[in-house]
């Protein structure tokens, strides 16, 4: 069995440029003149440019990745501030229009692939009558996240998504399944790799075409994600616009990776994405704005003043 996604943690660390600097040494070629700031994010882009043109960099990274943009649907669950459906729906009409085709929502536009969160039957048979051709089962690896997310034990759970997953075959409706918690849980701490497995493999066996694996809390590291998967390659990562988001049932919920920020990096990898940076960007200034918060991207921020 390949995982072909995972969220949050992984995106999250590598995008760290701590970690980066110290993955390739100096070679001392700061150009004269620019502040030691400056001097230090020109030399990291001079290094990392040139790496990817030796292809060190990228050497084993897929050609292309697909982007699971969940702002809509994660990003705004856990906003104070209630946000009017006007403004959602103009959410995810401009996330479209970046390019993105995969939106996690319940608005549709030919084309893009729209998918609602289900929990039960109850829940499917409203995201049936909305029309959404995709949906996803969510699930956790942590018994203590499970009951305060859909109140019921992970085993409870696998029975109730049997029941959607096997309604929605029939009806040839996609199901994607999540695995929350699974680099650590706010409540357990420590999950061990083996409990991530034993979900992932019954959520695959039910018949979800895709496996989410979320770092819901944002604690993971390379080490812990690498302890997880045997295999990598992954492919597919869910992002959120300008980092919104983050489980209201999991406490301390860092909220997600930005979209801008994963693809800013993809680009710069010379992976494909599909996805128009400056157009996000703008649509990350819109929501922030309506929010009334600074931009949670980096790269949003970076570049704001040149748009
Ligand atoms: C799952 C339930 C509904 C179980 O809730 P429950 O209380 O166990 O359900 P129940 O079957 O006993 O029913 C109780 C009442 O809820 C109603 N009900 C039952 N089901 C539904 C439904 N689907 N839609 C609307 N209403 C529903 C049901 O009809 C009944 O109403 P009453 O008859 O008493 O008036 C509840 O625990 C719940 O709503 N939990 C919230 C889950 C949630 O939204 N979590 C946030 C998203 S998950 C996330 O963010 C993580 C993720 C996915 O992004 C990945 C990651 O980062 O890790």
């Amino acid at each position: 069995m390949m995982f072909r996604s995972v969220s949050v943690g992984l995106a999250k660390h590598s995008l760290n440029t701590g970690r980066i600097d110290n993955l390739f040494p100096s070679r001392g070629n700061i150009q004269g003149g620019l502040g030691r700031t400056a001097g230090i994010v020109r030399e990291f882009f001079i290094r990392e440019a040139s790496l990817v043109v030796e292809g060190r960099l990228t050497r084993g990274l897929p050609k292309e990745v697909k982007i699971v943009e969940v702002g809509p649907r994660d990003g705004l669950q856990n906003e104070a501030k209630l946000v009017p459906a006007g403004v959602k729906i103009d959410l995810i009409e401009k996330l479209a229009d970046c390019g993105l085709k995969n939106i996690e929502a319940t608005r549709r536009i030919p084309g893009i692939t729209y998918s609602a969160l289900v929990p039960n039957m109850k829940g499917y048979e409203k995201a049936r009558a909305l029309g959404v051709e995709e949906i996803a089962v969510f699930g956790g690896a942590s018994e203590t996240f499970s009951q305060k997310n859909i109140n019921c034990s992970v085993e409870e759970s696998i029975k109730r998504f049997s029941e959607v997953v096997e309604a929605a075959r029939k009806d040839g409706v996609r199901v994607r399944g999540y695995v929350s918690c699974v680099a650590g849980c706010p409540y357990e701490g420590h999950i061990s790799p083996s409990a991530v497995a034993k979900v992932a493999l019954q959520l695959y066996e039910l018949g979800c075409y895709e496996i989410s694996l979320g770092d819901t809390i944002g604690v993971g590291t390379p080490g812990t994600i690498a302890a997880m998967l045997q295999e990598m390659g992954i492919a597919v990562v869910d992002t959120s616009v300008c980092g919104l988001g983050g489980c209201p049932y999991a406490k301390g919920a860092s909220g997600n990776v930005a979209t801008e920020d994963v693809v800013y990096m993809l680009h710069g990898c010379g992976i494909h994405t599909g996805v128009d940076l400056n157009k996000l960007i703008k649509v990350g200034n819109f929501i922030s704005k309506h929010l009334e918060r600074s931009a949670g991207s980096k790269v949003g921020l970076a570049l704001k003043s040149k748009l």
